[in-house]
């Protein structure tokens, strides 16, 4: 590939354009090696994206101003490279995790292979205490181990009791989460939770939303990170909250042929770095190596929008769960038909909704 010159962003607008700065030239991206303005450091630029896949935004030097202005408004996606995540991006080893962990036992997810597929349940959930866990979950074959010796492992932590309690590491995990700082870019009373992620070596979380913003702070291990925005919602096959398409780098396009039309944004996550994640933006992950992360979940709509007993984050607001089963009731009334006007009244309020919600632009053909 020839490089096609320098390029810097708008702070403004994200439009990419060629300024006078320096680049330093890798074989599949262009890093920027230095810049005088603007003052957002761009890392990477979407010149290696096609129309169906686009590198995620990585960026350094944001401050809250500018993550609110040129990100947070914007709803997209974007990697914060060099944020002051705490001590944690030093002091966080495997041995010294074991021992500042705490004598809490946590839940884990225990699959035969890393892909992990929780539509079809191809893991079983046992219990460690958090330090054997973390041992585990670090070295790639087990001496101890529940179904063979290559298992893998996927911790998201809970709060004390799941049913009642969210997920919270300055309560579960004390010691530990003075290490950690979480970035000051929300208003502190709209926090929701903040969760443990850690995951064996390989191990690939399924396609799935969640309905809060999210900070996910990757502390140790690289990740591999593909978002699909909510608008792509319609081509991603969806069982609830998660995609049915398990194997996104060569999905079965007989089965799947609209998700050969899903727009991606892909990238890296190296330790330190956090990934923005705006809520309803499906996201898939994949631990290059053994992985620790934080994810931050915090609220962006009015608190009475969302279900009070969601403990994990990712019910439905409220409106949108009331509507979900007004439409099952209308389904319902329709079965009083015969089956071709049946038919005819689902497809009126299909059009019905098409004309009424859903942008002209954005309907489907
Ligand atoms: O990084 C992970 O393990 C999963 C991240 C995730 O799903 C989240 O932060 O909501
Ligand atoms: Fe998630």
């Amino acid at each position: 590939m020839s490089c096609p010159g320098p390029v810097s962003v708008c702070v403004a607008c994200l439009n990419v354009t060629r300024v006078n700065v320096t680049l330093k030239h890798t074989t599949s991206t262009c890093t920027l090696v230095s810049v005088s303005k603007p003052s957002i450091v761009l890392l990477r630029t979407n010149m290696n994206s096609t129309k169906m896949q686009k590198d995620l935004l990585v960026v350094e030097d944001v401050d809250g101003d500018k993550f609110q202005s040129s990100f947070y408004q914007k709803r997209e996606p974007v990697i914060l490279r060099g944020l002051d995540i705490g001590q944690c991006s030093t002091k966080w080893t495997v041995d010294y995790l074991t021992e500042a962990g705490g004598d809490n036992s946590v839940k884990i997810h225990v699959a035969e292979t890393p892909q992990m597929d929780f539509l079809h349940k191809n893991f079983i959930y046992r219990t460690l205490p958090f330090s054997d866990f973390v041992r585990r979950a670090a070295e790639e074959k087990h001496n101890d181990f529940f179904i063979s010796e290559t298992e893998s492992y996927y911790l998201r932590a809970l709060g004390d009791d799941p049913r009642k309690d969210i997920a919270d590491i300055e309560h579960q995990f004390p010691k530990l989460a003075e290490d950690v700082t979480l970035p000051d870019f929300f208003p502190r009373e709209k926090f929701f939770s903040s969760v443990f992620r850690i995951a064996s070596k390989r191990t690939q979380l399924w396609t799935h939303y969640d309905v809060m913003d999210n900070f996910l702070i990757q502390v140790i291990g690289r990740k591999r990170v593909v978002l699909f925005s909510p608008s792509e919602a319609d081509k991603l096959y969806l069982n609830g909250d998660k995609s049915e398409v398990l194997d996104i780098d060569d999905p079965d396009l007989e089965k799947y042929p609209l998700f050969g039309h899903c727009e991606r944004y892909e990238g890296t996550l190296e330790p330190g770095d956090v990934l923005f994640i705006p809520a309803l933006w499906f996201h898939n992950v994949i631990s290059l190596e053994f992985g620790v992360a934080i994810n931050v979940f915090w609220k962006h709509l009015d608190d009475k929008l969302y279900d009070n007993k969601d403990t994990y984050g990712n019910r439905d607001p409220l409106p949108a769960m009331r509507a979900f089963q007004i439409l099952d009731r209308s389904l319902k009334t329709l079965e009083e038909l015969p089956e071709e006007y049946r038919e005819f009244y689902a497809k009126r309020l299909i059009l019905r909704i098409q004309s009424k919600m859903l942008n002209q632009e954005k309907q489907p053909p």
